[in-house]
């Protein structure tokens, strides 16, 4: 229980103002209270506490209450911005609770209201988001199948779908990275698993599919959702549900601009397992650098086109007409003028998130004008998008001529950040306010004709006119003059040099001037008001278009990139295969000085398997990369950095690379390993690229190169998956390099006074040796260390050739795969008749390999044979 919690059990013990708190606190719990007096907002007891600690400000303390010394915090409100978005950035909720009641005619504590919480997932203000980030608030139902819900409250979109299993529900949670999520009171789920610090129990029933339909009908003010898609999806339904009354309960105001909802399909995009997406570093580097393939293709002009880039990059679509329509416009716009569509783009800005502060009515003055910038430039733009592969785009980009003009008319051309003090209404836009207006500057003037008269009059030069809230207008003079204040001068303030007074022909357009003022400035607080009802009247047509411009910011950037870059227009074929000519990986090409060495990829079912070996830094993990990354190019409509690119259906792409420990849940880096590769096995399909990058080296060399060749033939065989496995098995060469289906492919290096040259090149056939030694030479391991590591290297060879010949000389080669093939036969046969071992089998198992001398060996196998020939 909370401090605060605790307290209010004996609430009549506090101050009349404590109780207040203490009443609107407990029914906030989960959010830090932001409770306003006068100047600052306040935080006490255990809120106090942690704000202190999350924002370095001082913790203080106020009074006393029931006894006890209230700790206090708090943050001026001007500055209260700054503060609030530290907090949201930290996964932390707010309640601000205004002063909503009249000072003046209250009766002991003025009431207090909360009147807006702010979530991470939930927020719209321009302050708190992030430009190239969307904080998505995601829902889950947690049946079976698994319902996923996820707004983006600041564009409002909304969206759902159903997965199979909670190994994708990471795999969705890890694409949407959410800023908040809920789920239902009776699951169980922790932060690390929804991958989010700021996750919130709702009740079980706002999850029902029946009371969530109610309230998607309601908002969309339909009568049944047919129109949506989305009756199939009950589970997911249920979650939309639940973040419509989650946000209806933060918000305390309609939420206008949730327009609709859309079902996405699974197998309308390619699948990326939670680990691929984070080992292909998308749209986030493991560095923390800006070293991914979003912030590579990142040649946006509108935050909302860098956000799409981000979606469409972790969802590649399947869909090869809408890929082939996409394909078209990148191929125009590369014929079109490019420049000045960055041009006309910037000068749109982030509408998106413009609009749905109008639907809110939160939209500042300066928003206003960006929009009124914004439509300005949307004739020009849908000049620029005049040919036929762009037609689609086009058409959805409204031009809206009556909204322009009536913006053109209504804000003064740089309005002030807020309405609050007036100077937004542009003059001859209403004539009230042009009235009040100038009621208020010829008053003005007058007070200034008085200044004048007076000084002349009383012989006093420094004699002026000022104005303070106390006092309203005043005459100042210093004291010095005093002996020259007329008589009717009524003394109201004296300060250290300076003496005020007023007259009562001063106070007379006093009132003058502050009531056109407060009139004015009420006037211009309506028509605002007003204004933002027209807008509003074209929400959906202005949300159409915002898409629409997104979208074509993106694919002018893929044109800018494959002028720039030579990308080339990809080819969509229905047969299974991957082929690349001299391909090139996107990022590394960019981010390295060294000229790049394009390589070949060709995959199909004759080539399923590629097994790639060469020196450690040769470039393997480089061509595998590159390799996905192209596909997932290609199919969100991008170019591609190869000569010539031909994809076949792709259903997935799954990925083993790169060690990590995951400690937080306890497994090890081998543990990691496994669970990824077992992931691999049961689900990739003969339409599913893998990568597989030295699997197997987590554990001792026999067990790893073991599971390296069982993992290959199982991918060969039995998932029979485009498969790219990089190893440093060279055993691997001659086993799976031989097998049907697989082919031998190796990274070039060269050795020059024994320092490794590395070519980078790909070509067929297997390595044939590490390079190991030289590699940690380039690293710089001490040179003591390198000189013993040949010696050994040397002695570990020799060791392996003397084995290779004494088994050569003892066993013909026909021996040899004879005595295999026995073997073979031996374990199979005893598998399928009995579960226990057999003996043989048991021998197998506990011969301890590693100890074994290459004599012993030889032995064992000689006696073996010598049993099992006698036994045929
Ligand atoms: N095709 C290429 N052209 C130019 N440079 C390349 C190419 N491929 C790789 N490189 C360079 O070599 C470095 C190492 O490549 P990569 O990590 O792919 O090697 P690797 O064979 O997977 O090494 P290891 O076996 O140690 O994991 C890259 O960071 C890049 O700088």
């Amino acid at each position: 229980m909370s401090d605060a919690q605790n307290i209010t059990k004996d609430l009549a013990a506090h101050t009349p103002m404590m109780q207040q708190y203490l009443r609107i606190k407990a029914e906030h719990t989960d959010c830090l209270l932001f409770y306003r007096m006068g100047d600052f907002y306040e935080l006490f007891y255990t809120d106090a506490k942690r704000a202190a600690e999350l924002l370095d400000i001082s913790l203080t303390q106020r009074g006393a209450s029931n006894g006890q010394p209230i700790p206090m915090a708090g943050v001026p409100y001007h500055a209260a911005e700054g503060y609030l978005a530290r907090l949201i950035e930290l996964g932390e909720s707010v309640a601000i609770c205004e002063q909503v009641g009249d000072p003046a005619t209250s009766k002991g504590p003025v009431e207090r209201q909360v009147v807006r919480v702010l979530t991470p997932g939930t927020i719209t203000d321009e302050a708190l988001l992030k430009d190239h980030a969307e904080q998505l608030l995601v829902a889950i139902h947690p049946a079976e199948p698994i319902g996923i819900a996820c707004l983006d409250m600041a564009s409002g979109r909304f969206s759902i779908l159903e997965v199979a299993d909670r190994e994708q529900l990471q795999a969705e949670l890890e694409r949407l990275q959410p800023a908040e999520v809920l789920y239902p009171d009776t699951h169980e789920f922790s932060q690390r698993e929804l991958a989010c610090s700021c996750i919130r129990r709702r009740p079980d029933w706002e999850f029902e599919t029946t009371s969530a339909i109610e309230q998607l009908l309601r908002q969309f003010q339909v009568a049944h959702l047919d129109g949506f898609g989305v009756s199939h999806l009950p589970a997911a339904i249920g979650a939309a549900g639940a973040i419509l009354s989650y946000v209806r309960s933060t918000q305390r105001a309609a939420l206008p601009h949730i327009t609709a909802i859309v079902a996405e399909r699974q197998a309308d995009a390619i699948m990326l397992d939670a680990a691929t997406r984070r080992n292909l570093e998308l749209v986030r580097s493991f560095s923390g650098q800006k070293t991914s393939l979003y912030h590579v293709l990142d040649n946006t002009s509108t935050a909302m086109g860098s956000r799409l880039l981000q979606r469409w990059l972790q969802r590649p679509l399947r869909q090869h007409q809408l890929l082939q329509q996409r394909y078209e416009a990148v191929a125009s716009l590369q014929h079109s003028e490019l420049a000045e569509l960055k041009r006309v783009l910037r000068q749109v800005g982030d509408l998106e998130r413009i609009i749905t502060r109008i639907a809110l009515r939160s939209a500042r003055p300066r928003d206003l004008a960006r929009l009124r910038q914004a439509l300005q430039s949307l004739p020009k733009l849908k000049q620029l998008l005049d040919s036929p592969a762009l037609a689609h785009w086009q058409q959805a980009v409204a031009e809206l001529p009556e909204l322009t003009a009536l913006l053109e008319r209504a804000i003064v051309a740089t309005p002030p950040l807020l309405i609050r003090d007036g100077g937004v209404i542009a003059p001859h836009f209403d004539d009230e306010l042009d009235d009040y207006r100038q009621l208020a500057e010829g008053a003005t003037d007058v007070l200034q004709h008085i200044e004048t008269r007076e000084r002349q009059r009383t012989g006093i030069h420094t004699l002026k006119i000022g104005f303070n809230k106390v006092h309203g207008y005043y005459l100042e003079a210093s004291r010095a003059a005093s002996n020259q204040i007329p008589a009717e001068y009524q003394r109201r303030q004296t300060l250290k040099n300076v003496e005020r007074y007023i007259i009562p022909e001063l106070k007379t357009y006093e009132d003058k001037v502050l009531n056109s003022q407060s009139r004015a400035l009420a006037r211009e607080k309506w028509l605002y008001e007003q204004l933002l009802e027209q807008l509003a009247e074209h929400l959906v047509t202005l949300q159409k278009t915002a898409q629409s411009i997104a979208e074509v910011d993106v694919l002018r950037g893929f044109a800018e990139h494959a002028l720039t870059h030579n990308y080339q227009r990809p080819q969509l074929s229905e047969q299974t295969q991957i082929r690349l000519q001299q391909a090139r990986h996107p990022v590394i090409e960019r981010m390295q000085t060294e000229p790049f060495i394009a390589n070949d990829v060709e995959l199909n079912p004759e080539r399923r398997l590629l097994l790639i070996t060469g020196p450690n830094m040769g470039g393997k993990s480089t061509y595998m990369r590159q390799t996905a990354l192209l596909a997932i190019m290609a199919h969100c409509g991008c170019f591609v950095p190869a000569k010539e690119a031909v994809f076949g259906p792709i259903d997935r792409i799954f990925t083993r690379i790169g060690a990590s420990d995951d400690l937080a849940s306890g497994r090890s880096t081998f543990m990691v390993e496994m669970t990824e590769a077992a992931n691999i096995l049961h689900n990739a399909t003969a339409q599913s690229l893998v990568l597989m990058d030295e699997i197997g080296r987590g554990t001792s060399t026999y067990d790893g190169l073991a599971l390296a060749w069982a993992c290959a033939e199982a991918l060969a065989d039995n998932n029979r998956s485009l498969t790219l496995f990089a190893t440093h098995y060279f055993e691997l060469t001659q086993t799976i390099g031989q097998q049907s289906g697989c082919i031998n492919v190796h990274v070039e290096a060269t050795e020059h006074d024994e320092h490794i040259v590395f070519q980078h090149k790909v070509s067929e056939g297997a390595a044939s040796r590490s390079f190991g030694v030289q590699v940690a030479q380039l690293a710089g391991l001490p040179t003591s260390v390198l000189k013993q590591a040949r010696l050994h290297l040397q002695q570990l060879e020799a060791r392996q050739q003397l084995q290779q010949s004494i088994v050569n000389e003892s066993l013909s080669n026909t021996e040899q795969a004879d005595l295999f093939a026995q073997m073979e036969r031996e374990i199979k046969a005893a598998q399928a008749s009995s579960s226990a071992p057999s003996e043989f089998e048991q021998a197998l198992r506990d011969l301890d390999v590693n100890q074994l001398t290459p004599l012993a060996a030889l032995t064992w196998l000689a006696q073996w044979q010598q049993r099992l020939l006698t036994m045929k």
